[in-house]
């Protein structure tokens, strides 16, 4: 049988590392640095904001997670995210993904998923 998203990426703690390098990787993008990089004075909520990541990573690939966070318009809402910050976003996701050395078509797969978030997250 085919494996799920959720193991081919490694599972929970698969996804943790993959969020902790994915946030990370957005606070030094240039596109990105000034919306995240606030957070580094406000761990408490940069922690919960991550958990909430894994959880919906989990949920969305195939896992045992329960999403509880908001929905993705109400998460970005008042954010008005670009069309180039959605695009370094995706960036930052892809480059990621290689670092930990998921195969291609886990990549691809995650980009298909991430494209159709794309009109809930941008321009809220
Ligand atoms: C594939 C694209 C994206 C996904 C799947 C995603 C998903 C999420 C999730 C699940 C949360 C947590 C919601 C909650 O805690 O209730 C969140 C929060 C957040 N997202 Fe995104 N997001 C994406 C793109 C972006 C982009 C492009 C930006 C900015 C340019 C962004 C900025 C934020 C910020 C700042 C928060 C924290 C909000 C807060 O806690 O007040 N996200 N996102």
């Amino acid at each position: 049988m085919e494996q799920t998203l959720y193991s081919r990426l490694g599972g929970q703690p698969g996804i943790k590392g993959l969020v902790d390098d994915i946030i990370e990787a957005h606070m030094n993008n240039p596109t990105l640095g000034p919306r995240f990089l606030p957070y580094r004075e406000k761990p408490a909520e940069l922690d919960a904001a991550k958990a909430h990541l894994c959880d919906f990573l989990g949920a969305g690939s195939g896992g045992p997670e329960e999403y509880t966070g908001r929905d993705m318009v109400a998460a970005h809402r008042g954010m008005n995210i670009s069309a180039a910050e959605y695009m370094a976003a995706l960036d930052d996701i892809m480059t990621t993904l290689a670092d930990h050395e998921i195969d291609d078509q886990t990549c691809k797969d995650v980009l298909m998923i991430s494209f159709t978030l794309k009109s809930e997250i941008m321009g809220q």
